[in-house]
């Protein structure tokens, strides 16, 4: 049963009833059909490290430097996509029919189908950049190289595209030119690049490629097109292009004219290996998760993950929150939160989600005490108060000791975990214990049997900055994505590629 603990004038919703059990009987059926037809090792689940990477880069050594991350066992299966298109409802409630799909794979192009191909890659390279514009975490990067290598091995002729950050409009500093290097590097081919993603200029660099050669174009969301996925916009992204592979899962979970728009008017439209990789991994991972089932959710993009927590509800046990979501809690609850981050439109969603949570005997967990700073900076001054006790002109960024105990504590009770967001502003050695604590914790966790999985471009950037990205069960290059495949949400950049041959029966 949900008790409601009082922390200060906080309120702490925590409860001590185990897991609703009720998981997924229904789910199982549908979790081993896609083990059988999708040619597919299962994701090992007792297994403390990654097993699932299905063998895409078995037998094939120039792949073999992708990356420490994403390599683990390679059994060789087939080159087939499972995704959902339709997924099961949440446990507990009637079943809807689900379908299975086996997306078509970058695997099943030949040499034939590729030889002087225009094929128009839309990668995730949204990396972080210091204020340098140096690359702080290039994971996301080495994620993309085995799709890139196996097109330009085949003779194709890459046009690479992706966003990097939220641009309004052209801005100097989320231009990709930072990201040539570091490609170059890892493709051992020079790569060129365009200062547009359409028009004149990226016609006749297209015009001028070689078979094997790549060609990055400018960040895709310097258009407000992309994101609003206009056809017509669409229509000109692909103008250049004979073919579509979709390697970006950590921007799946958007309907943008790169990632959907553009499947209007190139085929084939096929998944790349990464995308493939993860849905196979976390599709079994979390859609029948040992039990108890954690997530912890933190960051800064509340406004589009706060939704996801409603659905969490229904999925997890144990919800742990942190970084920038947790200020909107605490106002909804009348806190006082300082110049923390706040969501004022999400307040009254806050405190329905606290509310469902206690009905359905889900263990919520928000910070009891925070680290404030008097401004948004490296060198802020701080302090650790309870987060009833947050002065006006401080802002939170990140949580407190108590919080960390806490937490760890809820952690040690769980064989599933999954994790999107970090604590606090890590990037500031001031505001990164609270995430460096919970990366020890799930390394730890790892270590013992515990699955975890780390998901988001910066929440990866953590582990690895701590250095326990290896230990952990998997590391997924989406954040958001990855939220909403656990949701049982479809993914419109999955949903729009070719089906494979024939669907796979539910
Ligand atoms: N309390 C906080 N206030 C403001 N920003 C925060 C806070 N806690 C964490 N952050 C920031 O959240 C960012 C990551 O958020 P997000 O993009 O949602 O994560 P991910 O990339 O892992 O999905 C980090 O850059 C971090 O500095
Ligand atoms: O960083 C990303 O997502 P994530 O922070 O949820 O991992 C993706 O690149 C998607 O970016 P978006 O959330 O601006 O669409």
């Amino acid at each position: 049963m949900a008790a409601t603990a009082a922390i200060g004038a906080a309120k702490l919703i925590f409860s001590s009833s185990p897991a609703s059990s009720s998981s997924s009987s229904s789910s199982s059926s549908s979790s081993s059909a896609s083990s059988r037809v999708c040619v597919r090792s299962s994701p090992a689940l007792a297994a403390p490290r990654l097993r699932s990477f299905n063998g895409l880069l078995a037998g094939r050594k120039d792949l073999g430097r992708f990356s420490n991350v994403f390599c683990g066992e390679h059994d060789l299966v087939g080159n087939v996509a499972a995704a959902h298109v339709g997924r099961r409802k949440p446990a507990g409630k009637a079943q809807r029919g689900v379908v299975r799909m086996a997306k078509r794979s970058v695997g099943d192009l030949k040499e034939a189908d590729l030889k002087g191909k225009r094929v128009f890659v839309r990668a995730d390279l949204n990396v972080p950049l210091n204020d340098e514009l140096k690359i702080t975490d290039d994971t996301r990067i080495r994620a993309a190289v085995p799709t890139i290598k196996y097109l330009i091995n085949n003779g194709a002729k890459v046009i690479l595209t992706s966003h990097l950050g939220r641009p309004k409009g052209v801005t100097e500093k989320y231009r990709l030119t930072p990201l040539v290097p570091r490609l170059s590097e890892l493709l051992g081919i020079q790569v060129e690049k365009a200062n547009d993603s359409i028009g004149e200029e990226v016609e006749k660099k297209v015009a001028a490629m070689q078979n094997g050669s790549v060609l990055l174009l400018e960040n895709v969301r310097f258009y407000k097109e992309e994101e609003k996925n206009d056809p017509e916009h669409a229509k000109k992204l692909a103008s250049v292009a004979d073919l579509y592979v979709n390697d970006a899962f950590g921007t799946a979970h958007r309907a943008h004219a790169s990632t959907e728009g553009v499947t209007k008017f190139l085929k084939p439209a096929v998944a790349g290996f990464l995308l493939q990789k993860e849905l196979d991994y976390l599709d079994g991972a979390v859609s029948n998760p040992k039990r108890p089932f954690a997530a912890i959710v933190g960051g800064s993009k509340v406004s589009s993950k706060i939704g996801v927590i409603e659905s969490l509800l229904e999925k997890v046990d144990i919800l742990l929150l942190g970084g920038g979501m947790i200020f909107t809690f605490y106002k909804a609850q009348g806190l006082s939160v300082g110049s923390s981050l706040v969501e004022e439109d999400k307040l009254e969603l806050a405190t329905t989600l606290l509310e469902k949570a206690k009905a359905k005997g889900v263990s919520l967990l928000l910070p009891t005490d925070v680290v404030i700073a008097d401004k948004f900076a490296p060198d802020a001054n701080s302090k650790i108060v309870p987060a009833s006790a947050i002065p006006d002109g401080w802002m939170g960024l990140d949580i407190g000791p108590d919080s960390i105990k806490t937490f760890s504590e809820a952690l040690d009770t769980t064989k599933t975990i999954i994790w999107n967001g970090p604590m606090g502003v890590f990037e500031f050695e001031k505001f990164a214990a609270g995430t460096e604590a919970i990366a020890k914790k799930l390394a730890d966790l790892s270590s013992k049997g515990v699955i975890t999985i780390i998901g988001g471009g910066d929440s990866v950037a953590a582990v690895e900055k701590v250095g326990v990205a290896d230990k952990m069960s998997h590391i997924s290059t989406g954040g958001g994505a990855s939220l909403e495949l656990l949701e049982g949400k479809v993914l419109p950049g999955v949903a729009a590629l070719d089906e494979a041959a024939a669907p796979v029966p539910a």
